[in-house]
């Protein structure tokens, strides 16, 4: 039996696949939520849809393999024309908190190569502020522990992320050490003191990455986007400045 919250990632998902068209380059993200929208995408394909995408992790590709997406990289294009990805927290600004299975990196690095990043999650990851989620940061095995204190120090707990009690290694050899931070009331500032210091290749903050996501309740899906003209974001019934 399908969960709901499986039902809310089927739902979104399908509804992505509509902002995809013919000869477009994607850039392909990582998580359950991407799992529905790779099969979703796979069926358009096998009915004629012309697409290439690049992966953000080797779990992507696989499931590309499997369902017949044909895949290219970035020695053969160095912009797409839209990123398709799940999120684990979204904030009111359009801000993300990404990395809960641990592709942050490459999914970064493709976001930003996208014309149009597309996020795609269910009304669960909707947050005033971001930070309940343990924010994910990809470090340097090397002296990790240094960095570690270093990322103590601006404020936060963290863990360095085990997988079936052995220690995780992300896709690109490094380790993900998960931050309880309180409220994270300033986001900007925390991806810039993190990224400033040695040993952090990269965090899950992203910012001012996505002006779209598209989320999914048990009847509809709903559009947060950013109002650039008013300065204000709009969800569902509700408007913020
Ligand atoms: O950032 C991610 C992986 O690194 C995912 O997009 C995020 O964890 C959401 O995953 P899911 O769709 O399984 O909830």
């Amino acid at each position: 039996m399908v969960s709901n919250a499986e039902q809310l990632k089927q739902i979104v998902a399908k509804e992505a696949v509509n902002y995809v068209k013919d000869g477009m380059k994607l850039g392909l993200g990582s998580g359950s939520t991407m799992y529905f929208f790779m099969k979703e995408l796979g069926e358009r394909v096998q009915d004629g849809l012309n697409v290439v995408g690049i992966p953000t992790s080797n779990k992507t590709a696989e499931w590309a393999k499997e369902f017949n997406v044909p895949l290219t990289d970035f020695s053969e294009t160095q912009e797409l024309d839209l990123a398709i990805d799940g999120a684990d927290e979204v904030d009111l600004n359009l801000q993300l908190i990404k990395g809960g299975g641990g592709a942050l990196l490459r999914e970064k690095v493709v976001a930003a190569s996208a014309k149009e990043f597309l996020v795609i999650v269910d009304e669960s990851k909707i947050v005033d502020h971001l930070g309940t989620f343990p924010l994910p940061v990809e470090v340097v095995p090397f002296g990790w522990e240094v960095t570690a204190k270093e990322i103590t120090a601006l404020g936060c707990e963290l863990e360095r992320r085990t997988d079936n009690g052995q220690v995780y290694v992300t896709d690109n050899g490094n380790y993900i050490l998960d931050c309880k931070f309180d409220k994270i009331l300033d986001p900007e500032k925390l991806n810039k003191d993190l990224q400033s210091l040695v040993g952090v290749v990269e965090n899950g903050l992203f910012i001012n990455m996505t002006s779209k996501v598209l989320i999914s309740d048990l009847e509809q899906v709903k559009v947060m986007e950013k109002e650039e003209v008013r300065g204000q974001f709009n969800y569902g019934s509700r408007t913020f400045n």
